[in-house]
C-alpha cells in the first residue's frame, strides 16, 4: 500500500514584494522520485526552503514525516589542498556526536555506502585530488551514509558533465529501489527529470502543476536556452 511521507496543503509563499506560489498540493509516497522543475526565479528553491522549515509559508501546511534527510548540493570544486580522504569526508554524514572514533555500526555503514556509491577503491584517495564527479559521488554517499528516508538533490547534477550526470542518478536510482528511498530533485535538466522522475512539480506563474512525470510533455517545455522551461500551462498533458 501507498504511504505517504510529505503531504502539502494549499501552500502560498510570499515575500513583502513577490507573491512566488499558491495553492500548491501534493502528496509524496515513500519511493517516490519527484522531480520540481520550473523557470529560474520560479521558486523552486522558495519550495524546499519552505519544507525544510527555513521559511513559514503564508498559508496552506506541509506535513513531513521523513525522521531523517540526507541533502546533495550542486556541484561545486573543492579546493585542491582539502587535507581529508574521500572515506572521512564521507564519514562527516554518519554522526553528531563528539567522539573521534567510529561504531562497528557506523564503520559497517560506511563501508556499505562506499561500495554502493562505487567509492571503495577511492576510499583512501585526498578528497582534493579526486575529479569533479566523484567529489560529487563523495557528497552523495555522504547524504546517504545515514540512511536517510528523504534524499533532496538541489540541482546535483548542474556543473557535471553529462556521462557523470547520468553515472550520478544512476547510483541515486539503484539505491532508490533498493532501499525505497524517497527522493526530491530539483533541476533544470528536463531530459533527466524525465528519464528518472516517477512524479513531477512544475511551478509555473505562481502556481504548481504536479502528475505522474510520464505525463509531463518536455517537448513542449523546452525553451530555447539551455537551463530554461518555459511553455504555456495549457501545454501541459497532465
Ligand atoms: N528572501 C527573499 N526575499 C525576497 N524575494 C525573494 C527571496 N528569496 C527569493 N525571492 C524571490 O522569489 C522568487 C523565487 O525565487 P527562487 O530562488 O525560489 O526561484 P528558483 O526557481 O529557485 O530560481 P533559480 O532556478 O534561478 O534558482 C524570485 O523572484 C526571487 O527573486
Amino acid at each position: 500500500m501507498m504511504e505517504t511521507i510529505i503531504s502539502i496543503k494549499n501552500l502560498a509563499v510570499n515575500f513583502p514584494d513577490k507573491q512566488v506560489f499558491n495553492d500548491i498540493n501534493l502528496e509524496i509516497n515513500r519511493g517516490d522520485f519527484l522531480c520540481v522543475v520550473g523557470d529560474n526565479g520560479a521558486g523552486k528553491t522558495t519550495f524546499l526552503r519552505t519544507l525544510l522549515k527555513q521559511l513559514k509559508p503564508n498559508q496552506g501546511k506541509i506535513v513531513n514525516h521523513a525522521q531523517t534527510m540526507g541533502y546533495v548540493p550542486q556541484f561545486r570544486n573543492i579546493d585542491s589542498e582539502y587535507p581529508l580522504s574521500l572515506r572521512n569526508f564521507v564519514a562527516l554524514g554518519l554522526t553528531t556526536s563528539m567522539r573521534p572514533w567510529l561504531s562497528r555500526l557506523e564503520k559497517h555503514k560506511l563501508t556499505n555506502i562506499l561500495a554502493e556509491t562505487e567509492l571503495t577503491s577511492l576510499a583512501n584517495i585526498r578528497l582534493g585530488t579526486a575529479s569533479g564527479g566523484e567529489k560529487q559521488k563523495a557528497y552523495l554517499a555522504q547524504a546517504l551514509v545515514n540512511q536517510p528516508e528523504l534524499l533532496i538533490l538541489d540541482e546535483s547534477t548542474a556543473n557535471l558533465d553529462n556521462v557523470m550526470k547520468y553515472e550520478l542518478l544512476d547510483l541515486v536510482a539503484h539505491y532508490r529501489q533498493v532501499h525505497e528511498l524517497t527522493v526530491i530533485f530539483v533541476t533544470h535538466d528536463l531530459p533527466l527529470a524525465k528519464q528518472y522522475g516517477t512524479h513531477y512539480l512544475l511551478i509555473q506563474n505562481g502556481r504548481g502543476v504536479t502528475g505522474a512525470m510520464a505525463n509531463l510533455d518536455t517537448t513542449q517545455l523546452m525553451a530555447s536556452g539551455e537551463n530554461q522551461i518555459a511553455c504555456g500551462e495549457e501545454h501541459l498533458n497532465v
